[in-house]
């Protein structure tokens, strides 16, 4: 998630193979690397059932309105970014066969053979282009998938070499993508800052005219022992928001909530919207920035779409002052760049946003 360079610790050699050829190799166990040990991952056990987290869906063409009834939706946005620090977005404008297109581009993308996607493939060190974990440490655990990562915006900073030219029709939908979401991240910022009944500009100032989309197309390919890998370790997102296009029949998104972990449902032409960690800190703590993981599939792969809204590394993000008083005093410090303070804390495994604390 990162922009400038350089991270911190240094990119080890990637695996050889991706974890889609290990998964066509068949066998019925993962290798080493991708096995989370009891005693160091605290996850729990994964082979059980997982109950249901009750994501508030709500209508985006409400928040943006100013009828009687956007109020309510107002309240029902604080109450859930507060909570479990997500929602499910219904009626945002983006129609539901684009984004029928749009998953289905991902998931040719990554059923293309292996030589044509190694065309795209990440540079050591870099973060844009196809391949699987970053690893940074010898005994890091892997995650069981493999990705994409593209700069979407601002436009002049896209790397095209890293944009798939097969299927054919990748880059223009991707690009008419960008542009839709460019307009539902400003509705959301502004209903943020209302539902907390601060002047609608608020977030939208801090986060910035230089902010940057990135998206991470994420495949999961079938895992013959999802007892004993993740598809994502958990981890909150060091975005200000990360707006996910899940697939749209395979769950294995995970949050954590009250120290329980519990299935994020699908919801048809949805977009799951969560907090990232820096709008935590611009809210002060009052929403929050879920931690969330991704379970794996012995049955069916899982293709999901995320992108992460992020302000430029010399932003200065801080708790808004008229969310500070004598009974909520202030949580965080001032940060910048928070990305790279992100890679820092995360690769301890430890949560970055401590990082922040005052
Ligand atoms: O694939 C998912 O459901 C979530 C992925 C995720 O958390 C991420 O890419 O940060
Ligand atoms: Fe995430």
């Amino acid at each position: 998630m990162a922009e400038a360079q350089p991270l911190g610790p240094i990119e080890l050699q990637p695996q050889p193979k991706t974890v889609q050829e290990l998964a066509a190799i068949g066998g019925k166990e993962v290798p080493e690397r991708y096995i989370r040990k009891a005693d160091n991952s605290g996850d729990g056990a994964l082979d059980v059932c997982f109950p249901v987290l009750d994501v508030p869906i709500i209508d985006l063409q409400l928040l943006a309105s100013s009828s009687s009834n956007s109020g309510e939706e107002l309240d029902k946005l604080r109450s859930a970014l507060s909570s479990c620090g997500c929602i499910q977005a219904v009626n945002h404008g983006i129609p539901g066969e684009f984004l029928v297109t749009l998953q289905e581009l991902a998931r040719q993308f990554f059923a293309l053979p292996s030589e044509e996607k190694k065309k795209y493939s990440r540079e050591i060190g870099g973060i844009e282009g196809y391949g699987n974990d970053m690893i940074l440490s010898e005994n890091q655990i892997l995650d069981w998938t493999d990705r994409l990562y593209l700069i979407l915006s601002p436009e002049q900073k896209r790397t095209l070499k890293f944009w798939p030219e097969n299927p054919e029709s990748f880059r223009e939908i991707l690009h008419e993508y960008s542009m839709k979401l460019q307009v539902i991240l400003e509705v959301l910022l502004k209903a943020m800052a209302r539902s907390l009944n601060l002047e609608e500009n608020q977030f939208l100032q801090q986060y910035g005219d230089q902010a940057t989309m990135q998206t991470r197309f994420n495949f999961y390919p079938i895992c013959p022992r999802p007892d004993l890998a993740l598809g994502v370790k958990p981890h909150a997102d060091g975005s200000a928001i990360t707006m996910l296009l899940q697939d749209k029949e395979v769950e294995g998104l995970q949050v954590l909530k009250d120290d329980q972990w519990f299935n994020v449902p699908i919801v048809p032409q949805a977009l799951l919207i969560n907090v990232g960690d820096q709008i935590e800190i611009m809210t002060n703590g009052i929403f929050k920035s879920p931690v969330h993981r991704v379970v794996t599939n012995s049955e069916r792969e899982r293709t999901t779409l995320a992108v992460f809204c992020i302000p430029h590394p010399d932003q200065e993000i801080q708790p808004v002052e008229d969310l500070i008083n004598e009974t909520n005093p202030r949580l965080y410090k001032r940060v910048k760049d928070y990305v790279s303070l992100y890679f820092q804390y995360y690769q301890q495994g430890r949560r970055p946003i401590e990082a922040a604390l005052i």
